[in-house]
């Protein structure tokens, strides 16, 4: 599965590829959504097929769903689960507080839904990802599509008041047709470059009428797995700072081999 991958593809593999160490049969689990989020579903799906693990799965948006059946993974909806263990997803940025920018693939909103909804929610990324400060990815606002321009005028004019950098807001395109999530709404990308207080940011956003979610998870994600081009993997938990540093070697075979000890 892991064959001739780019130093980014290691980096994102050997992250999912950790995090399946904290599933357990059993368990019912949040499926994010993303090129990262991806590999973490192959692997499970692999877990299943090969290793008997019984999990069921809550995708974040139609393209995992599909993903998750077509590997093996019985999939149920959040109105089926009610609750999860355990949510593992990708992000865009995350900074040491392990606050996220999410939704660069469009599926914030049940991303956010579902990992509000678990015990845990573990990131799992690449180590370009890590940012001082979050801002410098475009912050994307999921707006209805009844009078999204008004809507945008009225984000604009809220961001005047607020501890930004960059003000500039652009409406996500698919082709020539704005981009339709999975819940059939618009987003809106906010070139912000740096967020100076992103609580509160997120808090705002969330009281302009049209609004439906942003891309902001504050005080949401409890672990990060974030893994390297080199195959080095960290595990930093919310409460105590580095856990464990390990390292993935990928055989010529196509194989990896780490030898963890949790
Ligand atoms: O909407 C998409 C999600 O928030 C993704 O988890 C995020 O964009 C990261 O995606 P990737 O793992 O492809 O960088």
């Amino acid at each position: 599965m892991a064959a001739d991958l780019s130093p980014i593809d290691k980096a994102k593999f050997v992250a999912a590829r950790r995090a399946t160490q904290f599933v357990e049969s059993g368990m019912r689990v949040g499926l994010g959504t993303g090129s990262t989020a991806a590999w973490l579903v192959k692997c499970l799906g692999e877990m299943v097929r090969e290793e008997g693990l019984k999990i069921t799965g809550v995708p974040t948006s139609t393209r995992t769903a599909e993903l998750a059946r077509e590997v093996g993974i019985e999939v149920i909806s959040l109105d089926e689960a009610r609750w999860l263990d355990l949510t593992i997803d990708g992000a865009d940025e995350l900074d040491g507080k392990m606050n996220l920018i999410k939704g660069g693939g469009g599926a914030l909103l049940m991303e956010k839904i579902v990992a509000t909804a678990s015990d845990q929610m573990i990131v799992i990324a690449d180590s370009g990802k890590e940012v001082e400060t979050l801002g410098a990815f475009p912050l994307p606002v999921e707006v209805i599509p009844f009078g999204w321009q008004t809507t945008k005028l009225l984000v604009e004019e809220t961001l005047i008041g607020l501890d930004v950098l960059g003000r500039t807001t652009q409406l996500r395109m698919n082709g020539d047709a704005p981009y339709v999530t999975d819940e059939g709404n618009h987003i809106l990308d906010l070139h912000l470059k740096r967020i100076g207080n992103a609580r509160q940011l997120s808090l705002v956003l969330n009281q302009i009428p049209g609004v439906v979610e942003n891309g902001l998870f504050i005080d949401i994600c409890d672990k990060v797995v974030l893994g390297h081009g080199d195959g080095r993997v960290e595990v930093r938990d919310f409460a105590a700072g580095l856990v464990s540093e390990d390292r993935y070697d990928f055989l010529d075979d196509g194989n990896v081999f780490t030898d963890i000890s949790d």
